[in-house]
């Protein structure tokens, strides 16, 4: 008996979905790329039917499949909520274990569009790992097959794939695993020595810049530590509602596709963002007087809110700079005043992104002018 699936390549579709649909010769033809996810799929109890039936439907399944593949990103629950899946990766680096800290053996492929790529790139330019930890930038135009590398999109600022000429992130996804069946996200951080992926969850990749090469690197930034034991509670006490109700509440406000669900998140987005403004009035930063993940974490969210989710994802009940004066203040003094922040952030790859990759949202994939500035001074009000 056949079954209709809506293709996103999930667990339980692999590993014949992906095998075929991946490297199926049809799915070869009928896309002229390596590479085709955009399809619906019938499945059915035996293996060898649900080959060929891919392939075919495959074939002759719609060629523009960018909204398709979409919506199929954006996954929402029943009730129209949306809800980010788990990284897949989550090795560390350490002496001893399975990947050494050691010089030039890890490659970190990113998005500047990617605000959990970005806090991968802060933690990295903190910690003066520049040289230890080489990076590779992604064209924002994240399309059907997902992030593409400066060879098929020549986006000012992307870069091509240095390691292997990739096409796409996913190639580098299929090449550490070909049954790989989770999404294709950056940040990716790679090992060179084995050609696998160490772990692609920025939370965890900042923590492993935070101390994994600290031998490695001069004293002073050795001795930076954004995680430092006696203010762990109270960093993890923030991280516990800032992720969900404001990094990723500002997706669920997005990605929302009921009325009821976008207002729940988007009300909650500005809860916390309150919260937020009472932390930091009077105060440089969010934990104690000095700069911790938390302080990552959060800005690498903030500054992408006036420019991009308050019309993009209708975040729009404040702006950071007509409504949060204390938290503008910490988001210019970061911006301006330390560099691992500014050279971190690149507003072209981060509006053309949000505004040209989700469709579904944005069908004319125009990217506003506005505002202006992007961020504004630091002395102005
Ligand atoms: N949990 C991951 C989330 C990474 C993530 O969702 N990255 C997005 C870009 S902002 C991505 O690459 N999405 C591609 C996709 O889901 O297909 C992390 O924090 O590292």
């Amino acid at each position: 008996m056949l079954k209709p699936w809506h293709i996103s390549l999930s667990r339980s579709l692999r590993p014949w979905a992906s095998c075929t649909i991946a490297r199926g010769p049809f799915a070869h033809k009928a896309f002229g790329t390596k590479s085709s996810l955009q399809c619906t799929v019938i499945t059915s109890s035996s293996f060898k039917s649900a080959r060929n039936t891919v392939s075919l439907r495959a074939m002759t399944t719609t060629r523009d499949t960018t909204l398709q593949s979409d919506i199929a990103k954006m996954k929402t629950e029943p009730d129209g909520s949306f809800k980010r899946a788990p990284s897949s990766y989550r090795n560390t680096i350490q002496k001893g274990g399975q990947f050494e800290p050691e010089s030039d053996r890890y490659h970190l492929y990113v998005s500047y569009a990617c605000p959990w790529a970005t806090r991968t790139l802060i933690v990295r330019k903190l910690k003066g790992l520049e040289d230890i930890i080489p990076t590779t930038v992604v064209s924002p135009h994240m399309g059907t097959h997902g992030w593409p590398f400066a060879s098929v999109d020549k986006f000012p600022g992307a870069d091509v794939d240095p390691l292997y000429n990739s096409d796409h992130v996913r190639d580098l996804y299929l090449k550490a695993d070909p049954d790989y069946g989770g999404r294709f996200t950056v940040p990716v951080l790679w090992d060179k020595k084995t050609h696998k992926i160490v772990n692609n969850e920025s939370s965890e990749i900042i923590r492993i810049f935070n101390t994994a090469f600290n031998d490695l690197i001069p004293a002073d930034k050795a001795g930076l530590d954004i995680y430092p034991a006696n203010l762990r509670n109270e960093i993890d006490e923030l991280n516990e509602w800032i992720y969900p109700d404001i990094n990723n509440g500002v997706y669920r406000s997005g990605f929302a596709t009921t009325q009821e669900a976008y207002q729940k998140a988007v009300l909650e987005v500005f809860a916390a963002l309150d919260k937020v403004e009472k932390i930091l009035t009077g105060k440089d930063y969010l934990v104690a007087e000095r700069l911790t993940e938390a302080d990552v974490r959060l800005w690498v969210t903030i500054i992408r809110f006036d420019p991009v989710y308050v019309g993009h994802f209708k975040c729009n009940i404040r702006t950071i700079r007509d409504g949060y004066p204390a938290i503008h203040s910490w988001l210019r003094k970061l911006y301006w005043n330390n560099d691992a922040f500014k050279s971190s952030t690149d507003f072209n790859h981060i509006k053309t992104h949000y505004y040209w990759s989700h469709p579904s949202i944005n069908p004319t994939r125009i990217v506003p002018v506005g505002p202006i500035p992007n961020i504004k001074p630091l002395d102005s009000v």
